[in-house]
Order: structure tokens, then sequence, then C-alpha cells
């Protein structure tokens, strides 16, 4: 008797596009350039497409509260602004798209997140991720941040759907650092990709983002997927994103990678890829997990 094959966890080849794109100060300007670059994307075949971190805002604690908007739960229908044009852009393009992320304000607490919507082609809200690792860091001399002195976490980790394709996994940024979050979404539940809208800096970009893109990808044997920014000019005020936006392979592999400034990438990704990669070093099937009690309650494939 024939035994069926199983479906390979990306189902079919997708393009993908990640828009390194330049927000501004001017709310309504970075939705146009959005919606331009998303329209770029399409025309070259990409089906999914990605936004980065805080891409309708100037990426700082000073800016969340001004930029703020009340957006809806999964398949509900909302009022704000950013909302209704991510939905009109999937819509018109008949694409997926992770709308990267913007700050939202929960209308009945006030408090405020760092969240992403993702919107199927017939533009529903199949996915919303409220940063779960709030970015509080300081390194004398260089950098010191805190998201939390105005953002609260999230709470969840985000698995979405895309029926033709398999599911995906979104972390925000800080989230990366967090190998937890990749290791549930790809062990637990079996996404193909997870993609991080993030804006590394110009102190820890250089030093983490390429390693911890790679790590997440080899530690799981999955695509994954950054986008950052653009980098402002150095005589502009403000954060200064990374950029180098990538897609890496579930083998580690950095398949494209931007620049500093806006670019546009647009990558396919290979049905069939992680199975060859998964039978090549096959770390899925010889896990020790006696070994290791502690973790096998949260890594362990169902
Ligand atoms: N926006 C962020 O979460 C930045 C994270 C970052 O730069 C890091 O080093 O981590």
């Amino acid at each position: 008797m024939a035994t069926a094959t199983p479906l390979p966890l990306l189902k079919q080849d997708l393009k993908v596009g990640l828009v390194q794109m330049l927000p501004g100060s001017d709310k309504a300007n970075n939705l146009v350039q959005a919606r331009n670059k998303i329209r770029r994307a399409a025309s070259m075949g990409a089906k999914l497409v990605v936004l980065p971190e805080c891409f309708n805002s100037p990426y700082g604690t000073d800016h969340f509260p001004e930029y703020a908007e009340v957006l809806p739960e999964v398949n509900q229908e909302g009022e704000s602004e950013t909302f209704k044009a991510l939905k009109d852009i999937a819509t018109e393009h008949n694409i997926y798209l992770l709308g990267g992320s913007i700050p939202e304000r929960e209308e009945t607490s006030g408090k405020l997140y760092n969240t992403s919507l993702t919107f199927s082609p017939n533009g529903t809200l199949i996915g919303k991720h409220r940063k779960v690792h709030l970015f509080d860091i300081s390194i004398p001399g260089k950098i010191h941040f805190q998201e939390s002195l105005v953002l609260s976490p999230g709470k969840d980790i985000t698995i979405i759907d895309l029926p033709e394709y398999g599911k995906i996994g979104v972390g925000i940024c800080y989230d990366i650092r967090f190998p937890e979050l990749a290791m549930i979404s790809a062990r637990k539940h079996g996404v193909f990709a997870m993609f991080y809208p993030g804006a590394f800096n110009l102190t820890t970009g250089p030093l983490h983002w390429e390693l911890l893109a790679r790590s997440r990808a080899t530690d799981n044997q999955i695509f994954v997927g950054v986008v950052s920014p653009a980098r402002s000019k150095p005589t502009d005020a403000g954060y200064k994103a990374y950029g180098h936006s990538m897609m890496v392979d579930p083998n580690g592999e950095i398949l494209c990678e931007a620049l500093e400034g806006e670019e546009l990438l647009v990558q396919d990704l290979e049905a069939g890829r992680i199975e060859e990669v998964r039978q090549g070093i096959p770390v899925y099937s010889q896990r020790r997990w006696e070994v290791y009690p502690d973790v096998a309650g949260v890594g362990k494939e169902e």
C-alpha cells in the first residue's frame, strides 16, 4: 500500500518581498511610501510582502504615544488609518502583507504596544503580534534605550496560517534574541519561516543582526526574514537603524541582503528546501530529550 508523502512545510515556492524603507515624521507620507514599494514588490511577483518595525513613524519612546492607533483584533474590522491602508494595499495587489509594526494604543486600558498586523489577500486581518520582549538595553557610552518606559509587552506567540503556503511565525526586533519564541514556533507549530520586522542600531547591528538571523534559521532549520528601516543620514537627528534586511535559508545561508539605504529585496523561497536540509543534517530526529528534560516540554515536536 502506498504511504502518503507528508507535505513539505512550505507547500509551494513563495516569492517574498522585504521592504527596507526610510520612515519620516509624516505618517501619511510613510503610508504612501510603503504603498509604492509594496506595489513594486507585487509587480515583481511577490506574494508575501514584509515591512520594517515602526514603518509609519520615527522609532523612539517620545514618538510612540503621538503615533499610536487603536487596532482591531484578528478577523475584526478597524477604523485606524494604518489598518485601513494596509488592508487596501493587500486587497489591491492580492498579496499577504505583514505590515512591519506600528505603535498601538489599547482603547480600554490606554496601554501602548509595538504591534504587527498581517493581512490576507482578501484584506482580512489574519495576524496580530504585540512585541513580547521590550528593547531595554544600556551599553555605557554607546546606547541606552528603554521601550518599557512607555510600552507594555505582548503576551503571545504569533503563528499565522497562509493556507496555500504553510505557517509563519512573527516576532518584532528584540524578540529575535529569545530563541524560545522561534523554537516553539518551529518545533511545536511547524512554521516554515520566522519574520522579524526590526530596527537594530549601529552598536548591536554589526555585532548581532546577521548572527541572530542565521542562528534562528540554523537552530530550527527554517527560513528567517529580518526587515529593517533604512538608515537615515548621519546628519539627521534620531535613532539610526542598521539596515541590512535579509532573508536566510534553513541551512543558515544568506539568500539576499540589503545595504543601509532604501532597498527592495524580492526572494524566492523554495518548497522542499527545509526537508532537504533536515535530511542532510537530521538534528530534528537526533534530539536527546531524556538528556534535557527541562526544555523538552517547550521544544518537543507534537
Ligand atoms: N527595536 C529593537 O528592538 C532593537 C533591538 C536591538 O537593537 C538589539 O540589539 O536587540
